[in-house]
């Protein structure tokens, strides 16, 4: 059985209180182990090591000794891989199939792209001129932030978290990392990864527990954090916004989505189809950036429906060690039964079910786990909170459109406003689209193809900021503009 403890100031820790909450597997609802639930005391401990650690050998390195420490950090995850892979597939129950070609390498790559970033970024400088006539020269640096809290979710626990990490320590900050309380497997590998590869302590802090009343809230009210970095639901930014707010702390906010997919008559289907089952169904639907409307053109919509349904019914549910699944669980029981009143509601408000609908018949083995099937509705209004809340499964309406205009108003409907996906080979029609679509990230023919060095983040209530390339400077860095009179 594990014991799951804090990582502080360079050291794994229990918690004073010797309060513990139960890591379970959603695979089939066994125990993994125990996990140490942060109080205050903890959080304090984090905050003040990360913040001591600004003014140890950290805060004093270069940028290219910051570098090689954090590619070794990416070097370690990859030697490790293996661990780091069950550990996610453990907690989230996702196929091994996906954790290996997504979450893991991303993982090492939030770490190499942003300290290679760091080492070659240019500064800005301007001269002027002054009434005496000798000018002044203007030249900007950067400097870190300074604490860094970092708030995650459980549907990407690696690759999110560390997207955060990444560019920080990069810019030279320190952190304090708040996992989800669903997935504290992999932030806790990490800290012995970050021993390994040189990290001081305290630079990089993990302290678990939950949202409210619990770790995720005493790092928001603890005073000496000077910024927050947060993916999650709308409605817990919108509580982080306000204890930032207090002593006025800057937040980076990627936030929930309803995303659109638009499907035009002039597409490749074969395409369409392929890139819409992943972004409807991949880590059974529980990724912020997937589809849970889709539009599609009048002509082919009957066509695509069948298609769809037909993708869908092929996917293979199972555990993460069978290499032929490619659809695992949902995260937790707890998130099955929102997923499953959504599926409810679709049936009330008079959806056509296409396919799924319901729980899958598993083995015995597994029957205590968080299986759902992959669900297509046709036929719901446009206002059923089928299709304008966020469910977070394996879901998605469809509805056929008639006119270009008609596919755009319907896809910037909602006061959500991450990502979108547009299916044309006109091309241009598909610029014409994308620029119309308010959405952080339009993917045309594509779907979560990402290149770390690209503005990421949500319009509307789907965030507030951007992170990624150079705008993770933005956020991770104080830009400080030095006056020189000659
Ligand atoms: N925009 C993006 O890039 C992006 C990426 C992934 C997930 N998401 C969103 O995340 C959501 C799913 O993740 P989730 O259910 O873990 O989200 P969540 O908001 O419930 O929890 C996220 C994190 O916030 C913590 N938290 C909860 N309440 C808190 C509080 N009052 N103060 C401080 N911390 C608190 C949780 O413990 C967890 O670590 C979905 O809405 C999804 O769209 C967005
Ligand atoms: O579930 C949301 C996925 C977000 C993805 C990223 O933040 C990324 O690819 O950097």
């Amino acid at each position: 059985m594990k014991e799951i403890k804090h990582f502080i100031n360079g050291a794994f820790v229990g918690s004073v209180n010797g309060r513990t909450f139960e890591d379970i597997n959603p695979v089939n609802g066994q125990l993994i182990g125990h996990v140490h639930e942060a109080g205050r005391a903890e959080v304090d401990a984090a905050v003040q090591a990360a913040r001591a650690a600004l003014h140890g050998p950290w805060g004093k390195m270069s940028v290219d000794e910051r570098a090689a420490i954090l590619h070794r950090v990416a070097d370690g995850i990859t030697a490790r891989f293996d661990e780091f892979l069950d550990a996610e597939c453990l907690d989230t129950g996702k196929p091994g199939s996906l954790a290996r070609h997504i979450d893991i390498p991303r993982g090492a790559a939030n770490f190499k792209v942003f300290a290679d970033l760091l080492k070659n970024v240019p500064g800005e400088a301007f001269e002027m001129g002054t009434p005496d006539g000798s000018g002044a020269i203007n030249y900007a640096v950067r400097r870190p932030k300074g604490v860094i809290g970092v708030i995650s979710p459980w549907n990407l626990p690696l690759l999110l978290m560390t997207w955060k990490v990444g560019p920080a320590l990069a810019c030279g900050n320190t952190v304090v990392v708040k996992p989800s309380e669903e997935t504290p497997l992999t932030a806790t590998l990490l800290g012995e990864v970050m021993q390994t590869a040189g990290v001081p302590p305290g630079v990089y802090n993990v302290v678990h527990g939950f949202g409210g009343d619990s770790a995720g809230a005493f790092l928001t009210e603890h005073p000496d954090v000077d910024a927050f970095t947060f993916t999650g639901e709308t409605g817990t930014g919108e509580l982080i916004m306000r204890a930032a707010a207090k002593g006025v702390r800057q937040v980076s906010l990627e936030l929930g989505g309803k995303n659109a997919g638009i499907v035009f008559a002039d597409c490749d289907m074969d395409k369409a189809i392929e890139g819409t089952l992943r972004s409807a169904f991949a880590n059974c639907g529980q990724v912020c950036l997937g589809t849970e409307r889709l539009y599609v053109e009048r002509s082919i919509f009957d066509e695509f429906v069948a298609r769809l349904k037909a993708g869908a019914e092929n996917l293979v549910i199972g555990p993460p060690n069978d290499p032929a699944s490619n659809f695992g669980p949902l995260v937790s029981l707890k998130h099955r039964e929102k997923v499953l009143s959504y599926y409810q509601q679709a049936i009330d408000d008079g959806a056509t079910v296409v396919t799924g609908g319901g729980v899958p018949q598993m083995p015995d083995a597994l029957s205590g786990g968080a299986w759902i099937q992959p669900t297509i509705w046709t036929g719901l209004a446009d206002d059923s909170a089928v299709v304008t809340e966020e469910i977070f499964g394996p879901c998605c309406h469809i509805r056929p459109f008639d006119s270009e205009p008609e596919a755009i108003a319907l896809a910037n409907r909602l006061p959500y406003g991450l990502s979108a996906t547009l299916w044309s080979e006109n091309v241009g029609r598909a610029h014409r689209v994308a620029a119309q679509l308010e959405a952080g990230i339009v993917w045309v023919n594509s779907w979560f193809l990402r290149d770390l060095r690209t503005a990421f983040g949500g319009s509307k209530q789907s965030g507030i900021g951007r992170e990624g390339g150079v705008h993770s400077l933005e956020f991770y860095t104080e830009l400080k503009n030095i006056c020189v009179k000659l």
